[in-house]
């Protein structure tokens, strides 16, 4: 296997591979590009339009997404899986990766669409040089541009796997996007409905990439759900550019939109939510979620309404969950 499929390894432990361009068992060009970054070509004639992005690791302690794109990168290494796409594969936060936490200082996915502006943290740094390498490789036009940002929400969920996509003004989801995530094994989409800081929100926005946040299932234990396999398999078709066949459950999604947010205004807020919620626990209304300074109060007003990303240990100013209710 080239050492450059070793690209997990290489970026854990700080090394600069000696060799930047190699090839794969089947052909496909290897070239690294940057820390945790690197860039797969087709074979020669065997291209098929597709510009695909696949990240991890903007947040270091999202452990399940890290390892499948590493197993993705090594089974093209290998020549397992045969690239007909070209592919910018990404481990995204390295310094947070080698510490195993969500971030070493900023949340690096609220510094995208140009929000790392005039800052001077190792996050904005990044930020700005994988916008860089984004904006290089969809460089070429008449190119379908896909962008899967793989993430773990670190908590069990109702709906194992779900989507979200950034909000864009004018962009309409097309019925192929929503089938290649419920075959995927993606159970459900939040729509937002703002714009945002986040790497999908970028790229979406900048470059008009398909672009999605993805929530991959939880391992706890390592015991590997099944659903995963299906995103691992979904993941390979995208990468070799075939449609799936296997026969996918049409219309399974559910839908969700952005209620609203909660955000933690001072030192005074706390989170009256049990800290294993699940995500997408229904709440009913009248039900009390958070308080803050000066009287302010979350109650539940939305009827049918869900908590998604409760999350106590944040900064001011930050969200600290969201009330999210069916589509329609
Ligand atoms: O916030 C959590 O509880 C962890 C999951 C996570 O990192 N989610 C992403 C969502 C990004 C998006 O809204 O597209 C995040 O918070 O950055
Ligand atoms: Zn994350």
């Amino acid at each position: 296997m080239p050492v450059l499929a070793q690209l997990l390894e290489l970026t854990l432990s700080g090394r600069e591979p000696d060799e930047k361009i190699q090839f794969s068992a089947s052909g496909a060009k290897l070239e690294w590009l940057a820390e945790g970054v690197m860039q797969v070509s087709p074979p020669q004639g065997q291209d098929k339009g597709l510009d695909l992005v696949l990240s991890a690791g903007v947040h270091g302690c999202e452990v399940v997404p890290i390892k499948l794109l590493d197993s993705l990168i090594k089974a093209i290494g290998r020549g397992e899986v045969h690239p007909r796409a070209r592919l910018l594969l990404m481990f995204c936060n390295p310094p947070a990766m080698r510490q195993g936490v969500r971030r070493v200082g900023q949340d690096l996915n609220r510094l995208f669409c140009g929000k790392h502006a005039g800052g001077e943290s190792d996050e904005a740094r990044r930020a700005s040089e994988l916008e860089a390498l984004v904006a290089a490789f969809f460089d070429e036009p008449d190119r379908r541009r896909w962008h899967y940002d793989l993430h773990s929400a670190m908590r069990a969920s109702k709906l194992p796997q779900f989507a979200i996509s950034p909000w864009v003004p004018g962009r309409e989801i097309t019925s192929e996007s929503l089938r290649r995530l419920e075959q995927a094994a993606v159970d459900g989409l939040l729509l937002q409905h703002k714009p945002s800081g986040t790497f999908s929100a970028h790229t979406a926005a900048r470059h008009q990439a398909e672009a999605f946040t993805l929530e991959v299932a939880e391992a706890p234990d390592d015991t590997w759900p099944a659903c995963l396999d299906e995103l691992l398999q979904a993941a390979r078709d995208w990468i070799e550019a075939v449609e799936p066949v296997r026969i996918g459950q049409s219309g399974s999604l559910m839908k969700f939109r952005l209620a609203r947010e909660i955000v933690k205004y001072s030192e005074h807020f706390s989170l009256l939510l049990p800290a294993d919620i699940e995500n997408f626990t229904p709440i009913p209304p009248g039900m009390l979620l958070a308080e803050d300074e000066n009287g302010l109060s979350w109650v539940v007003e939305e009827r049918d309404a869900r908590i998604l990303f409760p999350m106590m240990d944040v900064a001011i100013g930050e969200r600290a969950g969201l009330i999210v209710v069916p589509l329609d």
